[in-house]
């Protein structure tokens, strides 16, 4: 085989370097600059200048379940595009804008559309939203995702209460909260032991009996890996043997910023395709499954956490001064 000519290569005998096609970036940030406090209450202050509604609490839709967001009365929808410093949703289940209005009475702001890793957000930028809630005024964060069941117990369709999370992706440093800390958003060194609020997943169970609804509820643990393609077998019996239910391309970030902005937060997984476990099986995990079974639950979601959102609306009004 003839050797490569590098002339050839660079598209003839002019030693100039070829033009590239990729935009220049500082490649210490990756092209994503951080944004400081101030330039955080400036997005915020942009929101609040586009709707009346004060949000108390926060919800992030996950991957097919967008139509959280409809039960929402007088919803105003201020597309990511329109937001000064906002990330934009490129995955489909996506829509890619903020809802602001009521649920039940509650003023909320929901998120239809996250950011994940693999679209190439920096974690911090994909928690971008969060502290923007902080700032809005909104003390506590419903976050939702679609995510593989890991338990043998679990079935498609079902609902898995967040117990707990492994940072997977924190082992290796990469973590939303790297980097410079600012004092004003929260702590340097953040406690993790109780991310998700343990007096919210009491309710939770209880509003499930409530809507007869206990048999597909679970509780377990979660993770979050870069992705965004899905696990091998062997992947996947490893998060088994370390103590995994559910395995997802999301939310542990998210959290991780809102509970280090001192929001209180419940974690709600709603398991879309069965992990596999053997070499043996046929089937393949799919994005189209994820979304589909979003879809066959979107009833039962919607009317679950609009119930979710009044309780716990009423524990902060009592834990209010
Ligand atoms: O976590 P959400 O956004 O619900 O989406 C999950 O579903 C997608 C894969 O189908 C991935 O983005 C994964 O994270
Ligand atoms: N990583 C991962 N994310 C998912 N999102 C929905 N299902 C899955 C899955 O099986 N694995």
């Amino acid at each position: 085989m003839a050797p490569i000519n590098a002339d050839v290569v660079n598209g003839g005998k002019d030693s100039t370097p070829p033009k590239t096609t990729l935009p220049e970036v500082d490649t210490e940030t990756n092209g994503n600059k951080r944004y400081s406090y101030e330039t955080l209450v400036e997005t915020a202050n942009f929101l609040l200048s586009r709707t009346a509604v004060r949000p108390l609490i926060g919800v992030i839709c996950g991957s097919g379940m967008g139509a959280l967001a409809e039960n929402i009365i007088d919803g105003q929808c201020i597309p990511y595009e329109e937001i000064p410093n906002f990330p934009t949703s490129t995955v489909e289940g996506h829509h890619g804008r903020l809802v602001f209005g009521h649920l039940n009475d509650i003023p909320v702001v929901a998120m239809q559309g996250r950011f994940h890793y693999y679209e190439g957000y920096p974690l911090w930028k994909c928690c971008l939203p969060v502290r923007v809630m902080k700032l809005l005024g909104v003390r506590t964060l419903i976050a939702t995702n679609a995510a593989g069941g890991l338990n043998p117990n679990f079935k498609i369709g079902d609902l898995m209460i967040v117990k707990d999370h492994i940072n997977m992706m924190g082992f290796a440093g990469n973590n939303p909260l790297h980097g410079p800390n600012d004092e004003r958003f929260g702590p340097r060194f953040p406690p993790m032991n109780k991310a998700y609020n343990y007096e919210f997943r009491k309710i939770a169970k209880e509003v499930a009996k409530e809507l007869n609804i206990q048999d597909i509820v679970r509780e377990g643990v979660y993770t979050c890996l870069g992705g965004p393609n899905f696990e091998t077998v062997a992947e996947i019996n490893m998060l088994k043997m370390v103590g995994v239910d559910a395995v997802g391309m999301s939310t542990v970030h998210e959290v991780i910023t809102a509970r280090h902005c001192d929001m209180n937060v419940f974690g709600l997984s709603l398991i879309t395709n069965e992990c596999v476990t053997s070499y043996e099986h046929e089937a393949e995990a799919n994005h189209e499954e994820v979304l589909d079974v979003g879809r066959m639950r979107q009833d039962i979601l919607r009317k679950f956490v609009s119930k979710l959102v009044v309780k716990f609306a009423h524990t902060l009004t009592r834990d209010s001064p």
